[in-house]
């Protein structure tokens, strides 16, 4: 059997307002990822995709706070750790590629030095470090389609989506067990999109990157990385399981209407007109108390007002929703 590599258990991630109230941005969200798997998350802008990969990164910050829950990373919870703790498994066991992470190299230094400076916040050999610059870096430069002399450059000399690849290739140069990427291609053109996919797969293929949960608009990019995926709506999860049984076979009424209205695979999912559903996504900061897609569903039935849908388990997939409960789950 696969090794679990992460087990978010009932995660509870908000943000505080200065007002008093919250934004209740990641509400009870538990799923698992085990060795080879790439999760793909898909979800329209504000369902709380972000906020996800930031929490079970350990990376959350005021206004954002982990309210409830677990992160457990080979049966460690993460959230439980210090700065000098996390700081050791970054990189190496957990990499994050952030949202717009070509924004975030530092302007100051070289790629090259960039690197090294990575590297040897994780790495107590010289040699090693050394070894690693001399081979493997620029094997993944070819691998992502990036020329040797950008090692050379400063961050502002390159084009975002140089930076963005140069971002994506120290993200992954410790081969983590988990990679967490958050929309790691929406800013990038066709082509370059394709290769960094292709550069992912091979490095999930080759074993060299463990497990990845990856965020995305794009089905399409879902399609062609993951073997599971999920879908948040409103703060939940609502439904995850495996890529082809979600793709085929979508369970709630959401994922259904999801996938029945995208036109072909490449399409933004904020750019489409959801078939057969009207309506926006509740307010985050007083959701409804029953089901957060009550309002929009046309399946709804009384209770799904009055409770929270319970998790149900239907062949590889869990959904939330009342429809596939057995009895009225009291
Ligand atoms: N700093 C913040 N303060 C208050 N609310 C926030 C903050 N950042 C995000 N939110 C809210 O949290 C919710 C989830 O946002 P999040 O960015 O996680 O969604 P997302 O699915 O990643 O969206 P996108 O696809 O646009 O990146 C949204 O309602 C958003 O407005």
């Amino acid at each position: 059997m696969a090794e679990n590599v992460l087990s978010v258990e009932r995660l509870k991630a908000y943000y505080f307002l200065e007002n008093g109230l919250s934004v209740k941005a990641v509400d009870d969200v538990s799923f698992i990822i085990n060795e080879n798997d790439v999760l793909g998350i898909v979800g329209e802008s504000g369902s709380g995709k972000s906020t996800l990969a930031i929490a079970i990164s350990a990376l959350a910050k005021p206004p954002l706070r982990v309210v409830d829950g677990k992160v457990l990373f080979k049966g460690i919870d993460i959230l439980k750790l210090s700065n000098e703790e996390l700081r050791r498994i970054r990189m190496e066991h957990v990499s994050l590629i952030p949202q717009f992470a070509m924004d975030a190299l530092n302007p100051t230094i070289t790629i090259k030095r960039l690197l090294r400076d990575a590297l040897k916040s994780h790495i107590d050999s010289d040699e090693k470090i050394e070894e690693i610059m001399n081979s493997r870096v620029p094997e993944r430069l070819s691998m992502i389609g990036l020329p040797k002399w950008v090692l050379d450059r400063y961050p502002f000399e390159l084009s975002g989506g140089m930076r963005q690849r140069v971002s994506i290739m120290i993200s992954t140069i410790l081969d983590p067990d988990l990679l967490i990427a958050d929309e790691p291609t929406s800013s990038l053109d066709v082509v370059t999109q394709r290769l960094v996919i292709q550069f992912l797969n091979e490095l999930v293929e080759s074993r060299r990157v463990k497990s990845m949960l990856f965020i995305t608009h794009d089905i399409g990019v879902i399609a062609q990385l993951a073997n599971k995926i999920g879908v948040m709506y409103a703060g939940k999860l609502i439904e995850v399981g495996n890529a082809n049984d979600v793709l085929k076979e979508p369970l709630h009424p959401y994922t259904k209407a999801l996938i029945m209205s995208i036109p072909k695979y490449g399409t933004n999912i904020n750019k489409i007109r959801l078939k057969g559903l009207k309506g926006e996504p509740p307010s985050l900061v007083n959701p409804p108390k029953g089901c957060r897609f009550y309002d929009r569903c046309p399946y709804r039935m009384d209770i799904c007002k009055e409770k929270e849908p319970p998790l149900v388990k239907v062949g590889s997939t869990t959904v939330t929703c009342w429809l596939f409960a057995k009895g009225d789950g009291q």
